[in-house]
């Protein structure tokens, strides 16, 4: 059992944080939510920091949820560090860590889940079918669980963002969403819990990445248009590395992520790249 700390409170179940909630909102206080699934690193600690600006106390929620994984996924051995991360989350200024297990989450004949039409269609959703399914079905049980005011993801994970951002509007939660911009190593790499996955050598080809990002930004600054001309750039930087698999690269339209093939207004560049067996994704705006 990991030890509980004596500042930051552990709540473990649905009705006692429902309840503690229900407490602060009484007072009148906001509560601001920071989801994540631990082994938190500098990235999670810059949303709790933000999340710090939405409410007078930040739930950082820390939950491996099996509904997200797919078959073959890294489910088994996410990387956990729980003591770890109440300690990085207390200094960082949450005050209630929520940790349930997953039988707390989803109990015995637990069958209902939250599903978008069109977002997941587009770059994780088609390598991960029942990702965002997932991801929606378990944001919903914790904004009902933690009854936040705000809360706030990474812009790493653009499409969760956007997929939160139209799911909220579309079932009416009363909740602010806040996107935080990308936590990088010096090098470049985004911050990411996985990363932990990497051998010294792939960590270092894995650097192609954010490198493919920037490149694409330089083209579009010096005018280039073209799309396709632009990806095709990124797959000879990432595959020029022995140990990569690309899964996508695609420019998109940041609102709908649909692919765009002559960039004259906003676009994201995402991909998602294998390094190893570790599967990466970033993103960078290439025009805004
Ligand atoms: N480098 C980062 N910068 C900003 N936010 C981040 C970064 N990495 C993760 N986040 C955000 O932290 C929240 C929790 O993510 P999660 O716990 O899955 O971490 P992760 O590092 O993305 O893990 P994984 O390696 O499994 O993708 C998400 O909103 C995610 O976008
Ligand atoms: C939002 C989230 C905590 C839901 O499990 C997860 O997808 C993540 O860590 O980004
Ligand atoms: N941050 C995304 C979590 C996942 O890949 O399941």
């Amino acid at each position: 059992m990991p030890k509980r700390g004596a500042v930051i409170k552990i709540i473990d179940t649905a009705g006692q944080m429902q309840k503690y909630a229900d407490g602060v909102r009484e007072k009148g206080k906001k509560i601001s939510l920071v989801p994540t699934m631990g082994f938190l690193h500098q990235g999670h600690l810059s949303l709790i920091k933000e999340a710090l600006k939405h409410g007078d106390e930040v739930v950082v929620s820390i939950f491996v949820n099996p509904a997200q994984f797919g078959p073959g996924e890294d489910l088994e051995k996410y990387p956990r560090s729980f003591e770890r991360d109440c300690k990085l989350a207390e200094d960082a200024g949450a005050s209630i860590i929520f940790s349930p297990d997953k039988e707390e989450l989803y109990g015995k004949n637990y069958q209902t889940y939250v599903n978008l039409e069109k977002l997941p269609m587009h770059l994780c959703g088609i390598s991960r079918p029942t990702h965002f399914r997932g991801v929606a079905t378990i944001v919903t049980k914790l904004f009902l669980i933690t009854k936040p005011h705000a809360a706030v993801f990474g812009q790493k994970d653009f499409q969760q963002l956007q997929v939160i951002r139209q799911m909220v509007k579309d079932l009416n939660f009363d909740i602010k969403i806040i996107g935080a911009p990308i936590v990088r190593e010096d090098d470049g790499l985004a911050m990411s819990s996985r990363n932990t996955y990497l051998t010294p050598g792939q960590r270092k080809q894995a650097l192609c990445l954010s490198q493919s990002l920037k490149q694409a930004f330089e083209m579009v600054k010096s005018g280039v248009i073209d799309a396709s001309r632009i990806i095709e750039q990124a797959e000879k930087i990432i595959s020029a590395h022995p140990e990569t698999k690309i899964d996508y690269i695609a420019v998109c339209d940041p609102d709908t992520l649909s692919d765009i093939k002559i960039i004259q207004g906003p676009a994201i560049m995402a991909l998602a790249v294998k390094v190893g067996n570790t599967r990466l994704i970033d993103n960078m705006m290439i025009n805004q």
